[in-house]
């Protein structure tokens, strides 16, 4: 069924980053809205904006700092009204938006997995002691040194193509990717194995899109209700809620998941960066109170781990 459309006399104008992935979730958006309101591809112009984050490919995330690094200039451009809506890999999202920018519409999530992969190895537990394990995030690494101290663990940066081609020519033995991604680029020759989250817990909000607009745009507000999806939403608000309290940046291991089993269950887990120690909690709740037990599972941790336990 479509929905009388809001007739835009110009192309509504979709902002995203330019990697292979981030034009993926552009198209999917496109898709969405055009199939809600009856709407041909003509009626959107795609506008790639490039992002710090993706500029920088020599240094590690962490030591580039700030948040933010692969969003400012995309919310910039939409406060400016270069464009008129953002897509965005939620994962990668800082838990605010700056004033004048609302971000309240999620499409329904990915798999939420991470998934190992190897040309030799099926799983993290098959490395031959001492192989070396690629990944940039901090997450992922103090989960891998968690529970295999003797891997050697070197940063791992670019886009999917980038990676298995490193992986190809030997620079690691393996790495960790978001089944999202792989499932969204339809790679479907990346040998992977799926990682269940009782063994290793994703990152707050992996496999969610996100589309922000600017809080006086009616209109896009209008279009973008129609295509929320309201599980992705309440799931969303439990996670992020947690990385608030724990005011995550991607400084942080931290690792959550909401899901939707009649009630809302979270799980969350904060790391110590060298993997020595890792402290985790869970709360079941109703369905919208989300944000209040993110808050609440956040603080509990963070009082566990006491004072310097991030070192
Ligand atoms: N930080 C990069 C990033 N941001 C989102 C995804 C994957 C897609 C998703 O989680 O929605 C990735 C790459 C990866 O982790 O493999």
């Amino acid at each position: 069924m479509t929905q009388s459309s809001p007739t835009p006399a110009e192309p509504l104008k979709i902002g995203t980053r330019g990697s292979p992935l981030a034009l993926a979730q552009a198209h999917e958006t496109r898709g969405r809205l055009g199939a809600a309101f009856g709407l041909p591809e003509s009626a959107f112009q795609i506008v790639v904006i490039k992002v710090t984050g993706d500029a920088i490919q020599d240094r590690a995330l962490k030591d580039i700092g700030g948040k933010g690094l692969f969003t400012r200039e995309i919310e910039e451009a939409l406060l400016e009204g270069s464009i008129d809506i953002a897509v965005h890999s939620m994962k990668d999202m800082p838990v605010d938006q700056p004033e004048g920018l609302v971000l309240d519409c999620y499409l329904p999530r990915e798999d939420v997995r991470d998934a190992f992969v190897s040309l030799s190895a099926k799983g993290l537990t098959d490395l031959a002691p001492g192989s070396v394990l690629g990944s940039s995030s901090l997450r992922r690494r103090a989960q891998v040194a968690l529970r295999r101290p003797d891997l050697q663990l070197v940063e791992f940066r670019g886009n999917v193509q980038t990676r298995m081609k490193k992986l190809g020519e030997g620079v690691a033995h393996a790495t960790f990717l978001a089944m999202a991604g792989l499932n969204r680029l339809g790679m479907a020759d990346v040998p992977r194995t799926a990682v269940e989250p009782e063994e290793m817990l994703p990152a707050v909000a992996q496999g969610a899109i996100g589309i922000e607009r600017r809080a006086s745009d009616d209109r896009v507000a209008a279009m973008l209700s129609a295509i929320h999806h309201r599980d992705t939403g309440l799931r969303l608000a439990a996670e992020r809620s947690f990385l608030k309290t724990l005011d995550g940046s991607c400084q942080t291991p931290i690792a959550g998941l909401a899901l939707l089993d009649g009630g809302l269950w979270l799980r969350g887990e904060i790391l110590r960066p060298d993997g020595s120690a890792a402290i985790a909690g869970e709360r079941r709740g109703a369905v919208t109170d989300g944000a209040a037990m993110g808050a609440d599972l956040a603080r509990e941790l963070l009082a566990k781990a006491g004072p310097g336990f991030f070192g």
